[in-house]
């Protein structure tokens, strides 16, 4: 049944009867991220390590990277508990795992509370205040600072809580980390440990940020099919858009997509990304008053010649309801799921609607470096859309304001 070698290893879930060593003797990746880190950085994170993976694996296919189950984040504002949930909850796993040898934890045989060796990534010391910066790629076995009173010492061992649960590790050490994912071969070259976990992942840096193998993952990285049959439903339903109509169809195999030709019209509709909640205060010169937001949509409308606006925001009901009077005129549409819809897709789910929905749109305008703006960027990318009706952003009153950056796909 081991019917695929392709790039050097077996997806994963095809390879129950494979003789190879890699599959008598697979050996786990784990890793976590800083909790306080949102759902669209921790997607950024997995990419770093799922392009690492993608290259390692063919020189080494005994590994598998473990995705860390999502737990209750932060901007998860729903009262109810959003824990343990694994990636195909949000993702396309099959798909991710024709770029890596990916899987999510349940599927670790005999899911493991205890792990060999953690190496906790951290900073180098003074890396940031210094005035002389070495800038090479490079790593040392260091004392632990601040992180490491997650570790607790316990009989021969530590204790530590990992994606939310409590996990017994035989080792941990701490890693001064300065570079590129693919650093992290050198760590695991002289590892002869079974299950190894890369903490605090969000200090190793992307390989190469927005070339081919970038873009690659990225396109493996598919959102579940329940999520996108709700958001095409809605968009039939109420901006009378489907992919079809719109053009914005794209190949069922993101292997079988071999380039865009920029013509992609896109729904009837702009997109907004307004991104207030916390941003209100740790963005506060960038974030637009909403007489001003919609005033710029206005402007939008105009231009485009378009009368409708779906609005995607972690605004609150009052927000919406302003902007909704601020546009007489013009129909603004939101995406209001029930509370069994709610509670079935959770909030990451519902954000991900909200995403799919805007990456179809003519046009978007998104938030000043919000990691949120920045996928739906991505998903339009890969549709094909013009350059100039995907990298906007609302401006703040006051302020000297610069569109994003273009980061544009690459095949
Ligand atoms: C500055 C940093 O910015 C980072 O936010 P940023 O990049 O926008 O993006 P995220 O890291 O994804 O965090 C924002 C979260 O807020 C919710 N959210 C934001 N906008 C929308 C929306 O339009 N629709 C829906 N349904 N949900 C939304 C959603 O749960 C999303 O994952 C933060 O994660 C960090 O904590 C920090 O504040």
């Amino acid at each position: 049944k081991c019917t695929v070698v392709k790039d050097g290893y077996c997806p994963v879930d095809k390879s129950s009867s494979c003789s190879d060593s890699a599959f008598l003797n697979p050996r786990y990746l784990f890793y976590d991220v800083n909790p306080s880190e949102g759902f669209n950085l921790r997607r950024d994170v997995f990419m770093r390590l799922a392009v690492f993976m993608h290259k390692f694996a063919k020189k080494h296919n005994e590994w598998k990277l473990v995705l860390p189950p999502w737990n209750h984040l932060y901007h998860w504002k729903s009262d109810f508990k959003q824990d343990h949930l694994p990636w195909r909850h949000f993702f396309d796993v099959d798909s991710m795992k024709e770029f890596a040898p990916v899987i999510d934890l349940d599927e670790v045989p005999e899911e493991p509370s205890e792990v060999d060796l953690v190496y906790s990534l951290q900073h180098f010391e003074n890396a940031f205040t210094t005035k002389k910066w070495d800038w090479s790629d490079r790593f040392e076995i260091k004392p632990c600072n601040g992180t490491f009173s997650k570790y607790r010492e316990v009989g021969s061992g530590y204790l530590a809580s990992l994606w939310g649960s409590l996990f017994q590790s035989k080792d941990v050490k701490c890693v001064s980390f300065q570079g590129r994912a693919s650093l992290l071969e050198e760590l695991l070259d002289d590892d002869a440990h079974i299950r190894i976990v890369i903490d605090r992942a969000e200090v190793a840096l992307h390989d190469s940020f927005g070339d081919k193998l970038y873009w690659e993952c990225r396109r493996s990285m598919r959102f579940a099919q329940r999520l996108v049959s709700e958001a095409n439903a809605f968009r039939q339903s109420y901006l009378n858009s489907t992919d079809d109509l719109d053009g914005t169809r794209i190949p069922a195999r993101w292997q079988d997509q071999k380039g865009i030709v920029r013509k992609v019209k896109g729904g009837l509709y702009i997109c907004a990304h307004l991104r207030r909640g916390d941003f209100l205060y740790g963005r506060k010169n960038e974030v637009p008053t909403l007489e001003s937001a919609a005033d710029q949509l206005i402007t939008v409308l105009v231009e485009q010649n378009l009368k409708t606006v779906f609005l995607c925001t972690d605004g609150d009901e009052a927000d919406k309801l302003k902007l909704k009077l601020l546009l007489t005129g013009y129909t603004v549409v939101t995406y209001e799921p029930t509370s069994a819809e709610l509670n079935s897709f959770k909030d990451g789910g519902v954000a991900i609607i909200d995403q799919i929905i805007c990456s179809q749109a003519r046009y978007f305008i998104g938030s000043h470096e919000s990691t949120f703006s920045f996928r739906i960027q991505e998903e339009r990318e890969i549709r094909g859309f013009p350059v100039e009706h995907t990298f906007n952003r609302f401006c703040g009153l006051n302020e000297k304001c610069e569109q994003p950056s273009k980061w544009e796909i690459v095949f």
